[in-house]
């Protein structure tokens, strides 16, 4: 039933759909050539196999409309852009669910990263781990200046690697060293060292969704043709690097994560969350 409504018929009544059908995200049109995808997972927008699943089925859908050529990825929590991977999906999983789940992180990157759409992190809140997976992904992100905020890859902090494709696509955006030292510490930064490393492109004192659609507006008058061989040149490598390596990659994944010192440190982690 979804799957047959156009994205303008999605966008008419978001709210109603998300009532009816829980689709985890809200779809909305500010002008003809612009889409918002905003992250709609209370509390945090953190990644489930449903969540990861529902990100990838809309970007298609929208990707799919002619006329859209920017799309924007925010949030619905002001606080929390998104907390990354739902971490009680790697507490004591199957090993089947496990790889099912890991299998929709890689196809959302992939789906996102590579998009022929030009695409905007509208970051006004948190955004470790996978959370900063999916700003990365973009082309342009615009944070909030607020100081408490935190955007990285803290891994570490939880006994666990960031696996060799988002490794790379850190590198890639922040430099070697950079990530580097940032991986290994499991650091996350404030939006005024995000802009420094260049792991942001701007920050916003007032309303970053403004700022947001106005750079997809921008985005969306240079001619597609150029975008999307430019992408092609710059993320291609990447991309290619993990479709070869899709099975090895769920191989490591939930090998790692099945360990049982991993799920006693994450068994951990998430007491250590509920505490707080
Ligand atoms: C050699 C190759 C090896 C290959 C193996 C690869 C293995 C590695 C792969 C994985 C990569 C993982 C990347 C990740 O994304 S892991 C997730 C990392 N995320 C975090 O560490 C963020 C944790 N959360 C927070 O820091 C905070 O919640 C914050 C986002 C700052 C919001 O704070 P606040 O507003 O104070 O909210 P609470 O902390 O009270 O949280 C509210 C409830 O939400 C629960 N929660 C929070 N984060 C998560 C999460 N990521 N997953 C699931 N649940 C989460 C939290 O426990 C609270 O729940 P409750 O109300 O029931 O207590």
């Amino acid at each position: 039933m979804l799957s047959r409504l156009s994205p303008r018929l999605l966008s008419s009544s978001p709210r109603l759909l998300s009532s009816s059908i829980r689709t985890l995200v809200n779809v909305t049109y500010p002008s003809p050539s612009v889409a918002v995808l905003e992250l709609d997972r209370p509390p945090v927008n953190s990644l489930s196999l449903e969540m990861a699943t529902s990100i990838t089925s809309h970007i298609k859908q929208i990707e799919s409309d002619p006329q859209i050529r920017s799309l924007i990825l925010t949030s619905s929590n002001p606080k929390i852009f998104s907390a990354g991977l739902d971490i009680t999906e790697m507490s004591r999983p199957s090993k089947t669910r496990l790889s099912t789940f890991w299998r929709s992180i890689q196809s959302l990157f992939l789906t996102l990263y590579s998009t022929r759409l030009s695409t905007i992190s509208c970051i006004t809140g948190h955004s470790p781990a996978g959370g900063c997976l999916l700003s990365m992904s973009c082309d342009y992100r615009v944070m909030s200046r607020n100081p408490k905020l935190g955007i990285g890859l803290n891994e570490t902090r939880l006994g666990i690697a960031a696996p060799f494709w988002l490794k790379d696509l850190f590198v890639k955006t922040v430099g070697y060293r950079e990530a580097e030292l940032g991986l290994s510490r499991g650091k996350l930064y404030s939006p005024e060292e995000a802009l420094k490393i260049g792991l942001v492109d701007e920050i916003v004192d007032g309303e970053v969704y403004d700022v947001a659609v106005e750079r997809a507006e921008e985005y969306a008058e240079i001619p597609e043709k150029g975008i999307v061989a430019t992408k092609r040149m710059c993320r291609g490598e990447l991309v290619r690097d993990l479709e070869g390596k899709i099975e090895e990659d769920v191989g490591w994944f939930t090998d790692f994560i099945l360990e049982e010192g991993t799920q006693k440190g994450i068994e951990g982690y998430l007491k250590s969350l509920s505490k707080k």
